[in-house]
């Protein structure tokens, strides 16, 4: 978990949020700052609390504990919430229903004063943004669904809002259009520099859409930091397992080094103050183990191959244990040979339990 923010700090706050349901709690303690121009995806499994927490920061439901607090102003705390609509908040959830009596213009216009003269300027310029200008005149049942999404997002980003919340904004879409609106998506908030969290299962999304990324299990945060920091450097093995197909075994640890069944490794994370010979659960990704199919006398044997793009799934039995490894290119190595490997030792950690 990121230092405590403090409540007058720009961006976003939330001081240890908390919320029961019916006695159960569903969103533990969770303390986390959100800058001005700053995404932060909650990213977890079904259930993990991610929608709660997001209507809490919305307003949508009175914290059983904690404060929510947007650029110095308190939102939220229990027994006190300032409503959805009076917190200066854009929405963008999955069922982005625009309003099907208005034109498309008016659809975007719908949060701006009509007394206010630079309202159609507005309208236009943000049309703009999000490539839908040619079609201020339409009507929303005239739209595709993606176009039917930029006009919602140019509709939320109307009243120039200090907080976007986003809930499986593209899971609506099909594959390709997803792609197309989501990137689009992220240019534009870009553009507004406006504080953003997105609720999303989807890990490639997160890695693709957050500047930092918030792993909730169980209502719990158990890890918050950039892509790379939780891809690279995962905090527990089920942060580990999210990103990604993993190998997982056990070892025993001696030092800086655990012995595994792929031989001794120098992990890049290894568990402190852990007696030598002690268990540990140790991980590592396909990508890190590579092939040497040029070494006949090598400890591996190719138990199946799968091409998966341009390179390929191939399990490896070493030392009586299989282990899945992922090739870039060069042809599928035959099922039964032998072959050498190394390790990746960056990518490889070891946790004090699996
Ligand atoms: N209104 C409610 N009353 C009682 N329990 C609820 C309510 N809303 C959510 N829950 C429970 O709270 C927990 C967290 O739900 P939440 O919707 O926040 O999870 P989520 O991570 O967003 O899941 P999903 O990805 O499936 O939407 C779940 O166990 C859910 O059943």
């Amino acid at each position: 978990m990121s230092a405590t923010p403090s409540p007058s700090d720009a961006g976003l706050s939330l001081l240890g949020l908390h919320h029961v349901f019916d006695g159960i709690p569903v969103v533990h303690d969770v303390t986390v700052h959100v800058a001005p121009g700053e995404i932060l995806c909650l990213l977890g499994p079904s259930g993990c609390g991610k929608t709660t927490t997001l209507r809490l920061i919305a307003g949508l439901e009175p914290p059983s504990g904690g404060r929510v607090v947007l650029n110095g102003r308190q939102l939220s705390r229990p027994g006190s919430i300032i409503p959805p609509e009076r917190r200066g908040v854009g929405f963008l959830f999955q069922d982005f229903a625009l309003f099907p009596h208005l034109n498309v213009a008016d659809n975007v216009g719908f949060g701006l004063s009509k007394s206010d003269p630079a309202r159609a300027h507005k309208i236009q310029s943000l049309l703009q943004q999000v490539g839908m200008a040619s079609h201020s005149m339409a009507w929303p049942h005239q739209l595709s669904g993606g176009q039917q999404q930029r006009v919602a997002l140019a509709r939320a980003l109307a009243p120039e809002p200090g907080l976007m919340l986003l809930d499986e904004p593209f899971s609506g879409l099909d594959k390709r259009l997803r792609d197309q609106v989501r990137d689009e998506t992220l240019r534009v908030l870009k553009e507004s520099n406006v504080c953003t969290v997105m609720v999303t299962h989807d890990p490639e999304e997160a890695l693709l859409m957050a500047d930092r990324i918030a792993i909730m299990q169980a209502g719990h945060v158990v890890q918050i930091g950039t892509p790379t920091e939780l891809y690279d450097t995962p905090a527990t093995p089920f942060v580990a397992a999210f990103f990604g197909d993993i190998n997982s075994m056990e070892g025993q640890i001696h030092g800086e080094h655990v012995q595994s069944p792929l031989g001794r490794l120098r992990p890049a994370v290894i568990p402190t103050g852990l007696a030598d010979g002690s268990p540990v659960g140790v991980v590592i990704r396909p990508e890190a183990i590579s092939l040497n199919p040029a070494d006949p006398d090598g400890e591996a044997i190719v138990r199946d191959a799968r091409p998966i793009g341009r390179g390929a799934l191939v399990w490896l039995e070493i030392n009586g244990t299989l282990f899945k490894a992922r090739t870039f290119g060069g042809p599928l190595p035959a099922i039964g040979a032998a072959c050498g490997f190394t390790v990746d030792q960056s990518h490889t950690h070891a946790f004090a339990k699996l």
